[in-house]
């Protein structure tokens, strides 16, 4: 990797940044939300108040002393960061460690009835079985009859674009009226795609006797993670993968983001639904049952840190694939730092860390951005809509081979 300056980590101590109205808006919102999910008791009421009281003008608290991750947490910076203020430690370090308390106030981890549950579970299933749901899936008797090449680019865009079923998003973010997922089917870029490596993404996975194997790291359940088992299906399917990983949370993080049991409801929708859905559904169930296609999770997918920390084992496991997907605005993050790189750095040198060929999915929901051309960023910056990099109207396809 030539010398790239390095650039600053994101922090949320600007008021004003969209990174201190994520701490200082979003998190409240979360915690009204998980309020509201559930009928939890006084206890848990009084730590969700206490936690509230402390993400937005406490301070940065240690786990309790029985907690099962606590050693892992001290080790991520938790002795580091106890005592100070959540708006002066890395952003990322904040957010991650948010969900955690969020968790530890519900008693997510501690023995007893509230082990275990899941409380964003309510709004992950409504979003699953939701109207925009089956229309998607309806959406796909239509892309039967397209030929190869224009299934598999409108699958590729179905999973980037699927990024925007973010419900932590949706929290606080306003939506952008009439603004649709690029119709099915069509060969020109999609509108809001500010980089579009596809190409470099199909070239790493020919049909072949030899196919490798995809590593998938998810994002979102429901929405998003329906186009994403699509897309594996059809990568199986038509011999450019002989296996698919995909890496799930080891726990509820971000509001929405994908565990086992949302896989199980993901691929249960798809095979209980009409038309061909359901043929997808059937091979994907399938696969799990004979090991095409495996779910695995590590606890490195909630941990503060850039993806340059990842442990060894992962690190093999990256190094041996054939691609590994990065789906997502928080893992575009980690990927590069979670710094505030110049938007024209490229992308090869802030992912030359990465072990294998990498190829992030993402819509742009906060601040960081890389590999940019000069004219688009232009192009971007003056289109005068300032919140180009936030809202989530825009995308990228970025591939590292
Ligand atoms: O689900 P995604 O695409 O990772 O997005 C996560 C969102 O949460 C954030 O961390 C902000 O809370 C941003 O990264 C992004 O807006």
């Amino acid at each position: 990797m030539s010398a790239t300056p390095s650039a600053p980590v994101l922090r949320a101590d600007e008021p004003g940044s969209f990174p201190h109205s994520v701490l200082a808006e979003r998190h409240p919102a979360v915690i009204r939300q998980v309020r509201e999910a559930f009928p939890y008791g006084p206890a848990q009421r009084r730590a969700l108040d206490a936690l509230l009281d402390s993400c937005t003008k406490g301070v940065i608290e240690d786990l309790p002393a029985d907690a099962p991750d606590r050693d892992r947490w001290h080790a991520w910076g938790l002795e580091q960061y106890t005592g100070r203020s959540w708006f002066e430690v890395p952003w990322l370090w904040s957010e991650s460690y948010f969900y955690r308390r969020l968790l530890e106030a519900v008693g997510y981890f501690a023995p007893g009835p509230w082990q275990g549950i899941d409380p964003f579970r309510p709004s992950k299933l409504a979003e699953l079985d939701s109207p925009e749901t089956d229309e998607e899936l309806a959406a796909l008797d239509a892309l039967e009859n397209e030929p190869a090449p224009e299934r598999a680019a409108a699958l590729l865009h179905g999973s980037l674009w699927g990024n925007r079923a973010d419900l932590g998003f949706r929290l606080s973010a306003q939506s952008t009226p009439g603004q649709s997922t690029p119709a099915q089917g069509t060969a020109r870029p999609a509108p809001g795609l500010v980089a579009d490596d596809s190409a470099a993404f199909w070239s790493l996975l020919p049909p072949s006797s030899r196919a490798g194997t995809l590593c998938l790291v998810a994002d979102n359940a429901g929405r998003e993670l329906v186009p994403d088992l699509l897309l594996i299906d059809h990568l199986l399917a038509h011999g450019r993968v002989e296996r698919a990983v995909v890496h799930v949370k080891p726990y509820p993080y971000y509001v929405s983001d994908a565990t086992t049991a949302d896989v199980v409801d993901a691929v249960r929708r798809l095979a209980g639904a009409p038309g061909a859905a359901a043929g997808h559904g059937r091979r994907l169930w399938a696969a799990m049952s004979d090991g095409r296609l495996e779910i695995r999770t590590h606890p490195f997918f909630c941990a503060p840190l850039p993806y340059a920390a990842m442990p060894d084992d992962l690190r093999e496991e990256f190094a041996a694939a054939a691609l590994t997907v990065l789906k997502g605005d928080l893992n575009y993050r980690r990927l590069v730092g979670d710094r505030l790189w110049p938007p024209t750095t490229p992308f090869a040198d802030v992912t030359a860390h990465f072990p294998g060929p990498v190829a992030a999915l993402r819509t742009l929901k906060s601040d960081v951005i890389t590999g940019l051309d000069a004219t688009v960023q232009a192009a971007l910056d003056a289109s005068g809509d300032g919140r180009w990099r936030i809202s989530g109207t825009h995308a990228l396809i970025q591939v590292r081979t």
